[in-house]
This record gives C-alpha cells, structure tokens and sequence, in this order.
C-alpha cells in the first residue's frame, strides 16, 4: 500500500514561512511585484506588435481593514496554468524561462502572511474568452469559476489586510517598500489611494540612463550613492562584467573589518538583500556596492545566495575589477590612491599580507611613520638604500630622537601589520637591504669615542656601571646629535615587560597586585639588555670626566638615568622617583656643605 506525504497548508505557512523563511512579512510586496514582472515578460516575448507595454499597478482601498489590489497587464493564467502553477506550492511556470525572476513557485504563499485568503482574477492571453476567479483560504482550500467580467489581458490579486498586517497597507509604507523591492524594474509601478497617484519607480539603473557625458554620469552616480547610504564617497566607479553590472562606491572612512556589508544587490532589476557577505572577498573591503546580477542563484528566502560556481564566478569577477580599479588609480590618480589608502590602510595591509598580487600591487603605497616624518614605502626607498624597521613602538621610541637628529630614516614598524610586510617586503625582495633595528644595535652603530677620550671617561663608566647595576642597566658612551640630550635609555622587550609589571604593581592592591608580584618574581631570572649611553657630544656629559668625587659622580648618575628614563616616556617606579628626589637632594647638600 503507497500514500502520499499530505500537507498542513496553514503551519507550513504560518509556522515555516512566516517565522523561517522570510526575515519579514515585508517580502509579500517583493514576489507580488516579481510575479507582475514575470507575467509582463511572459508576455512580451510571445510578443506581437498589439502587445501593450506592461505596467504594474497597486490600489489601496482604505477600510477598516484595507484592502490592496495589485494588477499586471502580463500573460494572465489558463484554468490549467491556475490548477498546475498557482495551487501547487512548489510548481512554477518559469522553470524554464530564464529571463522570469521566479523559479521556485513558493512565493505566492507569502500573501498568506498578510492576507487571510487571496482573490485572483485573471484572464490569460492564450484563453482571452475566459475571465477566472481563482479564491484560496489560508488552510489551503481553494476555488475557481468563471465570471462574467470585461477585465484586460493580465491578472488581478485582491489582498485584505488583517488586524496585524493593516499597518502595511499604509500609503507611504507601501511606497517604501515599492521602491526598494522595485526601484530597478523596467515596468512603470504605480501606486494609488483616492486621489493620490504616483509612479514609484525609476525604471532604469543609474549606470544604464543616458547622460550628456561621463562628468554627468559620475556625478549622478556620486549622487546616487549618497541617496541611497546616506554619506559622502571618495569616488566610484562603474561595474560591466558578464552577468553583472552596478557601481562601487569607496567609502570615505575607514572599514571595521567585522562590519557587516551593506550593499545593495538586485536581481534581474528586483532588489534581494543588503546583506552580500558571500560574495564579498577582503578586496571588497573599501567598497560599497549597488549591484545587478542576472546569473546568481537566489536561496528560497531570496535574502541570501547559493553558493555555486556561479556565485564564485561572480566574486571574481568583482575582485578583478576592484584589482583594476587600485591599480588605475595608483596610476593615473595618485592623490585619490593617497586618500583610499589613507581610509583604508588597515584592510588594504591585512590583504596585501594574504595576496601576494596585492602585496605588489599596494606595498609602496603603504604611509608608514618615520624617524623623519610619515611616508609611503616607495618615498622611502627613494631616498634610502635600505630598509629599517623597528618591530615595536617602544624600540622606535626610543631611538627616535637621536634617530631624526642624526637624519638617519627609520620605520616604525610596531602598528598592526607594519612588521609583518616589512618581512614579506624582505622576502619578495631578497636583493633590497632590509634590516630590522633594535636600541642596543642602533646605539652600538653611533659615533665611538676616541681612545683618549675612553681612558678620561674610564672612572666614570666604573662607577656608572656600578650604579646602574641595581637597575640591570648598564653604562655606555657615544657621540650622538642633538648635542643637548644628554643620554638615551634604551632596553628590550623583555626588560620593557619587566618594567610595566614593576610600575603596575606599584599601584595595583590587593588580588592583582599579588599576582604581579608572582608575575614579578617569575621574570626575576630573565635576561634583558638595558643600556643608558652618555652623549659625550653633550657640555654637561662632557663635564663628567672632571669630577673626582665618586659620591657626586654616582649622584649624577641616578639624576640622569632618572631624567633619560622621563625623556623616553618610560613610566617611573615608586623606586625610580624616589632615586630622583634622593640624588637631587644629596646634591643640594653638597652645593650647601661646600
Ligand atoms: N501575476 C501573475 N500573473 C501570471 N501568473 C502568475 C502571477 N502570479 C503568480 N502566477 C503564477 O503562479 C505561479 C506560482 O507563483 P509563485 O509566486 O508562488 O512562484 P514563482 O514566482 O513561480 O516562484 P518563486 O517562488 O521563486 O517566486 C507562478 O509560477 C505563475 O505561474
């Protein structure tokens, strides 16, 4: 014995289609729209010359429950076509027809959410003598007879709103969701209520009117892209590919990476979704986009996509053209390129590490900042013959004063990204001299002192050692510009760890401060390198060498390791401050004694 699945028309509408399926019960106004389209298109291409030109119309009927009369003069329905199409959920009469935007034959359903039951009068172009009146309950039970009526060619659906959908059958309410669905369809839609009467939409995309010249169009589709996202744009460009066409709008601020997208993505001139995550690789990052698809697989919902070749197709696509487009740009508008990549430098870096084409194509457009000002890689290069980097903000500041005092042009490369292209810059390009610098090799590159000058400082480096032993620092001498800094502190990363722990602790209590005390106490036995190089180019470093007294000598020297540890915006432990006021004040005794 065999039986056949049966079906609870009403859940399946109410439970599957209006809480799963549809994120709105907005989208009845979409598939009634998409079906006029359809029927319109049906009927013009079985055309002959008498064939009217198709138009879609919309009436509210204003009640206590409205009602809405939606109209197409397109092919109408058969008795047949009424029973195989309309009344079998799941069967459509467009499998076939690739122009038709419907294929799913589910959509009708979607009246359901706002109507309790759906009138269709229609009358077929293949049957002109039969007007029919098909009549369907929510629970799926339906009727069909024919009536008496001197109708058109077309079809008629008559939708009463209910208690809950009556605040969508509101004039500009309506209007709006018209527009949006509809705002690309080649038909005239009107909407009408008493006397107010308006066509709704433009009936062409922007990029496909006709303008004076190219100024006129970009500036209409400039304006465009304003309309529709609300905010200004840096520039567009328009998109001709196969099976889609639309503009690209560059977005004049910068782009949180976890955004969500925000386009606009039509179907055969139907609007589907803002939401176009699939078909947006990170090369769409700076972009924002009003697209017309006509080879994309909508899912049943038609607010996403399936993801077929055809949507892969369709991504590369984009990608060459937002790749033609930088490199256009790069070229022949290096100001605009500046500004893009100002916006975008985040997004663009992270790309151009995952695709070495972008890599190559944007590496020296990148503005980094410098010992001697922001550049792009590609000033830099001009002026250098090699390159270096430091891989953390601290190391750059640390070297940064004596760096841009001695002219010499170093990147910092601490900000996100920054030294991982520089490696990758390294890598494509073995044969340019990359180096990355740290404090110890930058202070140890300065100008030596002489010999002679070596044996006069001799006492002095001793006791500095000594001194700054405490502190796991130790003392060097150079000669360095600007002659009026006096020292310069410079320490690793692990020492720079240590430090933050120890000024953290200093002011955490209770949990946290015992566990930066353990943290503290683990980092006890690390090694670290922290340095303090006198400029001996400096009157009063050079001054050092005539003092003899060890107690004024090692004064001196905590006063200025405290003063270079300030002057590199190290924060100062409880320990470091009070080194300070005790030297200032041993030396104010001396000066009072004498
Ligand atoms: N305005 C109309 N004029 C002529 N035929 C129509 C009209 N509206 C609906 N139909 C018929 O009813 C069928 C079912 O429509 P429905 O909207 O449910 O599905 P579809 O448009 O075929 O596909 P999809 O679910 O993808 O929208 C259509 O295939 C078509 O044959």
């Amino acid at each position: 014995m065999s039986y056949k699945l049966q079906m609870d028309t009403e859940r399946v509408i109410t439970n599957i289609l209006s809480k799963s399926l549809y994120s709105s019960a907005d989208v009845f106004v979409r598939e009634i729209i998409q079906n006029n389209t359809d029927a319109i298109v049906m009927r013009q291409s079985a055309t002959t010359d008498d064939t009217p030109q198709g138009r879609i119309h919309l009436e509210i009927i204003p009640g206590e429950l409205p009602t809405l009369i939606n109209s197409d003069n397109g092919c109408g329905l058969t008795e047949k076509e009424i029973h195989m199409f309309l009344s079998t959920i799941g069967s459509s009469s467009k499998s076939d027809n690739e122009e038709a935007i419907g294929c799913f034959g589910i959509g009708m359903l979607s009246c359901f959410l706002i109507s309790d039951e759906v009138t269709i009068i229609t009358r077929s172009v293949k049957t002109p003598d039969d007007v029919l009146k098909w009549h369907c309950k929510k629970n799926g039970s339906y009727t069909v007879e024919k009536i008496d009526s001197d109708v058109e060619i077309g079809t008629k659906i008559f939708l009463r709103a209910t208690e809950e959908s009556k605040h969508l059958f509101d004039y500009e309410y309506l209007h709006k969701l018209i527009y949006k669905y509809g705002k690309l369809l080649p038909y005239p839609i009107s909407l009408v209520e008493g006397r107010r009467n308006e066509r709704v939409n433009d009936g062409k995309a922007p990029w496909e009117k006709n303008y004076v010249n190219i100024e006129a169009k970009k500036q209409a589709m400039m304006q465009e892209g304003q309309n529709e996202f609300g905010c200004h744009f840096l520039d567009c460009f328009e998109i001709k590919e196969a099976g889609v066409s639309g503009t690209a709008y560059v977005v004049a601020h910068e782009v949180s990476v976890n955004s969500k997208s925000d386009d606009r993505i039509y179907l055969k001139n139907m609007f589907l979704t803002q939401n176009s995550q699939d078909l947006r690789s990170p090369l769409a990052h700076p972009f924002k986009l009003i697209l017309n698809f006509s080879e994309i697989t909508p899912n049943a919902s038609r607010e996403t996509f399936q993801k077929d070749s055809k949507l892969r197709q369709a991504r590369s696509a984009l990608d060459n053209c937002f790749r033609e487009y930088l490199v256009k740009t790069a070229k022949e508008q290096p100001l605009l390129m500046k500004k893009i990549m100002a916006c975008h430098a985040r997004s663009l870096k992270s790309l151009a590490l995952e695709d070495n084409e972008c890599f190559h194509l944007f590496i020296d457009l990148f503005t980094f900042e410098t010992t001697l000002g922001q550049m792009t890689l590609g000033e830099y290069r001009q002026q250098n013959a090699a390159v270096k980097y430091t891989n953390s903000v601290d190391c750059f500041r640390q070297i940064a004063p004596v760096a841009s005092s001695e002219k010499e042009c170093i990147i910092n490369a601490g900000y996100i990204y920054d030294a991982d292209l520089l490696r990758k810059f390294h890598q494509e390009f073995p044969q340019e001299y990359t180096k990355c610098v740290d404090s110890e090799d930058f202070i140890h590159d300065l100008e030596d002192i002489t010999l002679n000058e070596r044996s006069d400082f001799a006492e002095f480096i001793r006791i500095a050692d000594l001194v700054l032993q405490e502190h796991k620092c130790r003392a060097e001498i150079k000669k360095f510009s600007p002659h009026s800094l006096a020292t310069m502190y410079s320490n690793d990363e692990t020492g720079m760890a240590i430090r933050f722990v120890q000024k953290s602790k200093d002011i955490a209590n209770g949990h946290w401060g015992e566990v930066l005390q353990q943290m503290e106490y683990n980092m006890a036995q690390a090694t670290y390198t922290a340095q303090l190089c006198f400029n001996l180019n400096n009157p009063l470093v050079k001054k050092l060498a005539t003092i003899k007294d060890p107690c004024v000598l090692e004064t001196v020297v905590k006063v200025l390791y405290v003063q270079a540890l300030q002057m590199g915006h190290h924060p100062l432990t409880n320990r470091e401050l009070q080194l300070l006021d005790n030297g200032i004040l041993t030396l104010v005794e001396l000066i009072v004694s004498d």
